[in-house]
């Protein structure tokens, strides 16, 4: 059993984690942490992620449970999740970090904790996704030098705070290795009133928000003539929360070090 604890149990994500443990007949949810004014503390785990009564009751502090947990789970912020991991790499536990929108310094921070404990980082815990990557590079170094303007469109829901998504860069990173291309110079982040011709090199990026979008990623390879789409779209959160959860186990039998789900999944 691997013993697996839910930061930021009461959001979006938290509540899909905490049925993704419960679910998951090889853990046990040791835990969820809520902020520690809330109203929550002291509640159920289960209740609150409408799964019935667990017996878990919900915590203000980490610190309160780190002991008895394996792994802990985070899809929170950037500044709550390097608070947690700091905690996490002084006790030797474990951590699934899921959160985006890591500024350079904050990533190298993180850097820095995976050489005290094993984590897994990835800014998409889908099998799909992961495993676009791969297609994403394929198609780049067949396209991308040939002719074919590369796009990446990604929608999320309204009360999403970080732009363009942590996928999306991924999935833009990918598409850059692969040709030897540098996000940092090539990446085009908006466009607005007389921007000239688009470059030949150029990734841009644009987001739509609005309403309950799960989720939803296309790279969009446009040549004069034709145009491939490769698109990936998340109807449910708990495909996210699998991923994590399956993160959890796989980091039991690893060293210290930084992961990604494509770790996890062996796409490498
Ligand atoms: N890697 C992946 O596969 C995925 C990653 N994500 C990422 O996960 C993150 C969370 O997304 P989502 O669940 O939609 O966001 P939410 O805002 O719904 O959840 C974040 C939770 O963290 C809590 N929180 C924030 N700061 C603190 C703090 N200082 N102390 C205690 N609790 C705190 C919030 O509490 P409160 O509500 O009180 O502010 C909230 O409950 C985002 O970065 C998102 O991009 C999302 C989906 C998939
Ligand atoms: O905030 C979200 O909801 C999501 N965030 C992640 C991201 O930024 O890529 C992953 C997923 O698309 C949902």
């Amino acid at each position: 059993m691997t013993r697996i604890a839910v930061s930021g149990a009461a959001g979006r994500m938290g509540k899909m984690l905490l049925e993704a443990v419960e679910r998951d007949e090889q853990a046990s949810l040791a835990g969820g942490v809520v902020r520690p004014d809330s109203s929550l503390v002291g509640a159920d785990a289960g209740e609150l992620a409408g799964l019935g009564r667990l017996g878990v009751p919900l915590v203000g502090k980490l610190d309160e449970i780190i002991d008895d947990i394996d792994v802990l789970i985070d899809f929170t912020t950037p500044t709550l999740t390097l608070a947690n991991l700091a905690l996490c790499a002084e006790r030797g536990k474990r951590m699934v970090i899921g959160t985006t929108g890591l500024d350079d310094d904050q990533q190298a921070a993180l850097a820095d904790y995976a050489g005290q404990v094993p984590l897994v980082f990835a800014a998409n815990m889908s099998t799909g996704v992961n495993l676009s990557l791969n297609l994403l590079a394929t198609a780049a170094r067949a396209l991308g030098d040939a002719g074919f303007d590369i796009e990446v469109i990604e929608a999320h829901h309204r009360h999403k705070v970080d732009a363009p998504s942590g996928t999306a860069l991924m999935m833009g990173r990918a598409v850059a290795e692969a040709l030897g291309r540098d996000l940092q110079k090539d990446g085009v982040f908006q466009r607005v009133g007389h921007t000239g011709a688009r470059s030949a090199r150029e990734i841009g990026f644009s987001t739509v928000r609005g309403g309950d979008i799960v989720g939803e990623h296309t790279v969009l390879f446009a040549a004069e003539g034709e145009r491939l789409e490769l698109s990936h779209k998340a109807s449910s959160r708990l495909t996210f929360g699998r991923g994590a959860v399956r993160a959890a186990h796989w980091l039991m039998t690893r060293d210290a070090g930084q992961y990604d789900m494509q770790d996890v999944l062996g796409l490498k």
